[in-house]
C-alpha cells in the first residue's frame, strides 16, 4: 500500500518519511506510463524538498556525498508524475516521465538485467517493461520485425487488415455475449482476445502502446 506524497492540501510531509540512520530513504523510480523499473536511487530530505518543489528528479549520491540532479549533464530529466511513500514510509515510489527516453544511470531506458537467463550479465538493449500488455506488445512488433516461422502474428500481419480488423470484429461480438453470459472467466478470456488483436492493428499500423497510455494518462482526473 501506498500514498501519495503531496497531501490534498498543499502540505508535504517530509517528516513524515522514515530517514535511515544515514539520512537517507530509498527511491524506487518507475516510468509513470508502462512502470518500467528505471532505477534506484536515494533521497534525503533536503533532495526530497528539491524534487517536490522543482518537479525534477534530485538525489543524494552516496559515493560523491552530494546532490545529484538527474538529467543535469545528459539533459535526460525526469520530470516527476507522483511521488507514492508505502505505508512504514520507508520507501518512495517515484513515477516520472523521461525526457529523451533515456533515464537510468547508464544511459539505457531501464537498467536492470536479467540474472535468471542464459545471457545473464549481458546487456538486454530494452529490457522488457513492467506490465503484460507492454510485454505481449514488444512481442507483436518484434513480430513484425523479424517474422517466426508457425507465428499467428505474422498470419494476421500478411493479411493486414482486412484478416485483422474481421478478428477484432468476431473477438468483440465475443467480448459482448460472454457480458451477456454474466462468466467472469469468459469475459476475461475474451478480453484477453480482444486486446491482443488490437495490438497486432496498432503493430500494423505503427501505433505505439506507450502512445495509448499517455492519452488515457491524459485524461486522468
Ligand atoms: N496473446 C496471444 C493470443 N491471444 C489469442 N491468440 C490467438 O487468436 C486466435 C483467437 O481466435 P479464435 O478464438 O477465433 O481462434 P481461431 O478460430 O483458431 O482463429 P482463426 O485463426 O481461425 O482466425 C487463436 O488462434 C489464438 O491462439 C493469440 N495468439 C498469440 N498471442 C500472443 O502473441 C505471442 C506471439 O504469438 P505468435 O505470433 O503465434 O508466435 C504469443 O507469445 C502470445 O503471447
Amino acid at each position: 500500500m501506498s500514498d501519495s506524497i503531496a497531501a490534498p492540501n498543499g502540505a508535504v510531509p517530509l517528516d513524515r518519511i522514515r530517514y535511515d540512520d544515514r539520512g537517507l530513504v530509498p527511491a524506487i523510480v518507475q516510468d509513470y506510463l508502462d512502470g518500467t523499473v528505471l532505477m534506484l536511487a536515494w533521497m534525503n530530505r533536503e533532495s526530497l524538498a528539491k524534487t517536490l518543489e522543482t518537479g525534477d528528479t534530485w538525489f543524494w549520491s552516496r559515493s560523491r556525498q552530494e546532490f545529484w540532479h538527474k538529467g543535469a549533464t545528459s539533459g535526460h530529466f525526469q520530470r516527476v508524475k507522483t511521488i507514492r511513500y508505502d505505508c512504514d514510509c520507508d520507501a518512495l515510489l517515484v513515477g516520472v516521465e523521461q525526457i529523451g527516453d533515456i533515464a537510468c544511470h547508464l544511459g539505457e531506458r531501464s537498467c536492470f538485467h536479467r540474472i535468471d537467463s542464459p545471457q545473464a550479465g549481458e546487456s538486454p538493449p530494452l529490457p522488457p517493461p513492467a506490465d503484460t500488455l507492454s510485454e505481449l506488445y514488444a512481442v507483436v512488433r518484434d513480430r513484425r520485425e523479424r517474422p517466426a516461422e508457425g507465428s499467428y502474428t505474422n498470419k494476421l500481419l500478411a493479411g493486414g487488415d482486412n484478416k485483422i480488423l474481421k478478428k477484432i470484429g468476431e473477438e468483440a461480438a465475443e467480448v459482448v455475449m460472454a457480458c451477456k453470459d454474466d462468466d467472469p472467466d469468459a469475459i476475461a478470456s475474451e478480453v484477453a482476445d480482444i486486446f491482443y488483436h488490437v495490438l497486432v492493428a496498432m503493430a500494423y499500423h505503427r501505433v505505439e502502446l506507450r502512445e495509448v497510455y499517455r492519452k488515457l494518462q491524459a485524461r486522468r482526473r
